[in-house]
């Protein structure tokens, strides 16, 4: 009797250690498990109602960059409908029909669980892509939408140039929607160049940061005709468009395609509302040669994860741009429609070094007062 009671006591606290052993190893197990599946993403799938500060990027950011991007594109389809810009007519639409069927699965699938569609508001910007015309603020643009935590609308609102007295709530609903944390942008390259302007985004915000994608006035300027061009194809040529006076060599200043290039001009009236540290200056060769270089600064300058990378980016010799990619995947890179990349008329030789020279005063201002060298000269 003492005997078997002495060995069920002994049995019993074997057993009681064993089952607790069990016990921790199956928690272990589990949390294991569940790191692992944290891990391979599938946590993001989880409704998550935790929206972090705009310091600590929302949850959203863990997902896919690529079907974040295809969300905005879907709300930029829409909002290009509304103001039929001459800007969106690329063919950017069709390529993309693919990710938008992404985003329409992602879309219902949030909607059913209703997971963060009520948190989702439209904010006046918090960035502004302001210029200059044919800079390459479409591929800026288009680069930054890859990223989760940008939401932008895709036609040019010019809303502080043309559109000013709709007033700020017309405005806003052009906005794509945006959960916290999220940053709401557009691109209105018209913007640096229109006197009113500056203080007109002031007035709406002190604080907003404004980006500002340069390129060599010479190149900008026969761009410019280029697609002034390609709609009205009887103006009268670059060469002549250029010169008061083309014997005496005087150059016509007055032009638009050579006014919008003197940056220097332009930068003192934004100047005079906004300091220096609120304004990024993209060097639009750089987005050309080294796009995921030019897309760090810029991410680091809106305080955002560089989580656009070299990975989203291939060179397409053909069209001579980077096309965006998405990483890891062999679906076709997306480029830029037809309206981006034109080939621009050979222009006369001793003109472009009459330019050159027009521009090098501006240049090495402009160059003073951003602190940073662009090399054109
Ligand atoms: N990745 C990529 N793909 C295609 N094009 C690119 C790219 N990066 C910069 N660029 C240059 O962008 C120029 C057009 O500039 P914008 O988008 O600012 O033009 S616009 O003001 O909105 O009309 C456009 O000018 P053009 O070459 O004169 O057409 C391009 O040189």
């Amino acid at each position: 009797m003492e005997y078997s009671l002495l060995f069920c006591q002994s049995s019993c606290a074997v057993s009681f250690h064993l089952g607790k052993r069990l016990l921790v190893a199956c928690i272990m197990l589990t949390l294991w498990v569940y790191m692992l599946y944290c891990c391979v993403g599938y946590c993001a799938s989880v409704p998550s109602f935790a929206v972090n500060s705009v310091e600590m990027k929302p949850d959203t950011a863990s997902v896919d960059p690529f079907i974040s991007s295809g969300r905005a594109i879907y709300s930029s389809a829409h909002s290009r409908d509304l103001l039929n810009n001459e800007n969106e007519l690329d063919s950017r639409a069709d390529e993309w029909d693919e990710s938008k069927a992404e985003l329409r699965a992602v879309e219902e699938g949030t909607a059913a669980t209703g997971a963060y569609n009520w948190t989702e508001t439209r904010k006046l910007p918090q960035a502004i892509i302001i210029g200059v015309k044919k800079g390459g603020t479409r591929a800026l643009l288009e680069f930054l939408r890859v990223h989760p935590d940008i939401r932008a609308v895709g036609a040019e609102p010019h809303f502080f140039d043309r559109n000013y007295e709709k007033g700020l709530e017309w405005y806003r609903e052009l906005m794509p929607k945006t959960i916290d944390g999220q940053i709401t942008m557009e691109k209105t390259p018209s913007y640096f160049v229109t006197k009113e302007v500056p203080g007109r985004i002031y007035a709406m915000s002190k604080d907003i940061k404004l980006i500002v994608v340069v390129r060599d006035p010479v190149t900008r300027a026969i761009s410019d005709y280029t697609q002034t061009r390609s709609k009205k194809p009887d103006i009268p040529s670059f060469e002549s468009l250029t010169f008061k006076n083309a014997t005496e060599g005087l150059i016509d200043a007055t032009w638009s395609a050579l006014q919008i290039g003197m940056y220097a001009r332009h930068l003192k009236r934004w100047l005079q509302f906004f300091p220096l540290s609120q304004i990024l200056f993209v060097s639009g060769e750089r987005l050309i040669t080294d796009p995921a270089g030019e897309m760090a600064r810029v991410q680091d300058f809106l305080h955002l994860r560089r989580l656009v990378t070299e990975k989203h980016f291939h060179f397409n010799p053909a069209k001579g741009f980077p096309c965006l990619k998405k990483p890891a995947s062999n679906s076709r890179p997306h480029c830029l429609g037809k309206t981006k990349g034109r080939t621009h008329p050979n222009i006369h030789p001793t003109v472009v070094r009459q330019l050159q020279d027009f521009y090098k005063p501006f240049n090495k201002k402009f160059y003073l007062m951003t602190g940073q060298d662009f090399d054109w000269d």
